[in-house]
């Protein structure tokens, strides 16, 4: 992928993704603008990228631009945007809201969520295109590039999405904490805990993606009847687990909308 990809925002997001990115895309055709010192310094040092302090800055000829700062400071990031396709990877903020915002509007523009570990490459990505069932193969291969990618052709599905798998590495971490704090309070020493719990979930992530078995049944060839596993998934679905984690990610989605929401009702 031989082309210049700007980014405007070089916080976490873009972070994770200009990491994946680079190891593929040469350095020298990624800009990233961020108005914060210490984030153009670790940006600049890490990655080798070019960072510039304001949008303007960005050169002209940037085949992709990614809009990657908070949803509430999208406008006049959007105001100044020129680039045949951009991509916002803004949570909730709506297509719709974003078309009225540009003085120069794309000919492709994309509202996608990735999550972090695109920094790895393994990162998840779901992308919506205007005009709806349109994609864009310069966003597919950027975002391919860090990790797996999906279309979809209903934007609101983003907000679950953004629930699922853009909020999904944090419930994730949640869990690690968990394992490795049970670990250490039953006597096991730090670093051994933080190995076995990592080693656990990638294990356990890499079996479920490589198996047609369901994880309901991996999870059932674990959970032996009156064995040790069978006691602790008792106890979770006694505490209802997985209601309360249905019921977190329902709230994460409502957020989601409530955000597409309050710029909307900005912008009438
Ligand atoms: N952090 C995550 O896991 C994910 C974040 N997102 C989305 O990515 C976007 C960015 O999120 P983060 O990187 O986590 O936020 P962040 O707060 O870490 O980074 C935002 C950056 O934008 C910069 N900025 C704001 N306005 C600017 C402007 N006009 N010109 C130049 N720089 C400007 C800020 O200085 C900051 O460094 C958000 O819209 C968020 O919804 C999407 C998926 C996952
Ligand atoms: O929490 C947030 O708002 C962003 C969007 C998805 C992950 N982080």
């Amino acid at each position: 992928m031989n082309t210049t990809i700007a980014f405007v925002g070089g916080g976490h997001m873009t972070a994770a993704l200009v990491g994946g990115l680079v190891k593929t895309h040469p350095a020298a055709n990624i800009y990233i603008a961020d108005r914060n010192d210490g984030k153009r310094t670790h940006l600049h040092t890490k990655f080798g990228v070019t960072t510039v302090t304001a949008q303007a800055d960005l050169p002209a000829n940037i085949d992709l631009l990614v809009l990657s700062v908070k949803p509430t400071d999208m406008q006049p990031v959007c105001e100044q945007a020129q680039a045949a396709t951009i991509v916002s990877v803004a949570a909730g903020l709506r297509l719709a809201n974003m078309e009225q915002w540009f003085s120069s509007p794309p000919t492709m523009l994309v509202r996608a969520m990735p999550n972090t570990p695109a920094a790895v490459g393994y990162g998840m990505t779901a992308c919506y295109a205007r005009p709806p069932a349109t994609t864009s193969t310069l966003v597919n291969s950027l975002f391919s590039a860090v990790g797996d990618v999906v279309w979809t052709e209903n934007e609101s599905l983003l907000d679950t999405i953004t629930a699922i798998s853009g909020s999904g590495p944090a419930y994730i971490y949640y869990f690690l904490e968990a394992l490795e704090e049970a670990a250490i309070v039953m006597g096991i020493p730090p670093q051994m805990a933080r190995r076995l719990a990592i080693q656990t979930l990638r294990g356990g992530g890499e079996m479920a993606r490589l198996t047609e078995t369901t994880p309901a049944e991996l999870r059932h060839a674990v959970a032996l009847k009156g064995g040790v596993t069978e006691r602790a998934i008792n106890v979770m679905e006694e505490k209802q687990l997985k209601k309360i984690i249905k019921t977190a990610i329902q709230s994460a989605r409502t957020r989601a909308q409530q955000i597409g929401d309050e710029l909307q009702s900005k912008d009438n």
